[in-house]
């Protein structure tokens, strides 16, 4: 199904189909292409040499070797998200190869301009997003085998082997767990336009399911991602140029704007799930942690934007339950917002083993791991979209609590 038809299928007032979102993927793209059109082969033969290209310090040049192709043979949603996945991972590479040391200024047009048409068309950012990342970056490894770890593998990847595969994998595992949950808020809007109890009560609760599977899905990151690789390898490739001491004028797409555009990195806060939960829950965070995650709103899919402003545009959940002074209602609600607080503490946990001590850990050993790639200190307090990052997290998951009903 073509993009464009199903936001004009408009069946229910309300529905995952309405902002193309999979019934049984959710935010997922469903069975991503992994190949491009033949005249796309300079892209993708890089694509899937980066972690290669990247140790050997070749990324560079190949980039500058690569002939300027234009986006007019790329055909429907699949081949375009393939193709900003793909130009996505080589931008990475190409400003991070050699560290933060010596980063570029300009994107050479040959690849700025391409990219920027199809961001244009997909209504995505010049730059990796979580929907290339995790959203669009997998494919099974036997197509009947189940959607587990063991059969699933990145399409493009970046230096860092088994624990960027985890990285990647996990964060789908947690997009897919998600899936009950993005069905459950349908529900609730459509039992709160009908003012039917039992049906609330009902999605209710497998929202809450939802998120306990979510938590669940998060603590396989311990089995697959070494921290230290992850910090030292992974991180930088997820950094973007804006708030970035290492990029500090941001960077120039040569061929579209003489000036340089500053972009936030990639990150789950882009991820559209939590966004969801929060509208429907009704949590409010603070001035600033809401600027961070509105401004997170423009690196999604322009449909998944338009799902979390559709639920904020719905009926008030909280009010509905405050109004109907149902006892069992308020203590599906409160379980719902008591699982998603678990998740964020679980998740700050998480920044803690994966950055902070890892970052001390780095510190410590010096420069005897010898990466190129360990943040400076300037990188070290901030999070790839450029917030504080642990009273960032906090703030946010305090903000949750506070809309328990007592
Ligand atoms: C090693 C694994 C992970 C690390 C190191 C990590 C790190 C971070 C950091 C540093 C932030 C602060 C904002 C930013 O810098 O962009 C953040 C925010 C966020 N992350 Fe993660 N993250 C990880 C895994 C995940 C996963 C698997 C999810 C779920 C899909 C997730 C969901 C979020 C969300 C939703 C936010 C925004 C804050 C909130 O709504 O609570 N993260 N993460």
């Amino acid at each position: 199904m073509d993009i464009n038809s199903a936001h004009q299928k408009t069946s229910k007032p309300f529905s995952l189909e309405k902002f193309y979102i999979s019934e049984e993927y959710g935010f997922i793209l469903p069975n991503p292409l992994t190949e491009l059109p033949e005249y796309y082969g300079p892209w993708m033969k890089i694509a899937k040499n980066l972690p290669h290209l990247i140790e050997k310090r070749q990324l560079r040049s190949e980039v500058h070797m690569m002939p300027e192709l234009n986006i007019q043979y790329l055909n429907g949603h699949r081949e375009l998200r393939l193709a900003h996945l793909a130009l996505s991972f080589i931008t990475m590479g190409y400003v991070w190869q050699e560290g933060e040391q010596s980063t570029v200024k300009v994107l050479p047009r040959n690849l700025a301009v391409p990219y920027y048409e199809i961001s244009q068309t997909l209504g995505l950012p010049p730059i990796l997003v979580h929907a290339d990342l995790v959203l669009a970056n997998w494919k099974k490894r036997n197509p009947n085998g189940p959607l587990k770890i063991e059969n699933l593998d990145p399409i493009v990847s970046l230096p860092g082997g088994e624990s960027l595969r985890g990285f990647i994998l996990v964060t789908f595992l947690v997009e897919l767990a998600a899936v009950p949950g993005l069905k459950a808020i349908v529900q609730t809007v459509d039992a709160l336009l009908q003012r039917n109890a039992k049906l609330l009560h009902h999605a209710l609760h497998d929202l809450a399911k939802s998120i306990e599977k979510m938590t669940e899905a998060l603590k396989q990151m311990h089995d697959y991602v070494d921290s230290e690789i992850f910090y030292t390898v992974i991180r930088i490739f997820l950094s973007g140029w804006k708030d970035n001491a290492a990029m500090p004028e941001g960077l120039v797409y040569e061929g579209v704007a003489e000036d340089p555009k500053a972009y936030s990195g990639g990150s789950a806060a882009q991820s559209t799930i939590l966004h969801a939960f929060d509208e429907l829950l009704g949590i409010s965070h603070s001035q600033e942690s809401a600027a961070f995650l509105h401004r997170m709103r423009d690196y999604m899919p322009p449909h998944h934007k338009a799902f979390i402003e559709e639920i904020n545009a719905s009926p008030s959940l909280q009010q509905h339950i405050l109004t109907t002074k149902n006892q069992q209602l308020f203590h599906a609600y409160n379980e719902c917002v008591a699982t998603l607080v678990k998740l964020r503490t679980y998740h700050i946990a998480i920044v803690s083993k994966y950055v902070s001590l890892a970052g001390v850990n780095a510190k410590a050993k010096g420069g005897k791991i010898g990466s190129l790639y360990v943040p400076s200190s300037a990188l070290e307090e901030r999070g790839t979209g450029g917030s504080p990052i642990m009273s960032f997290l906090k703030n946010v998951r305090d903000a949750t609590k506070d809309v328990m009903i007592s």
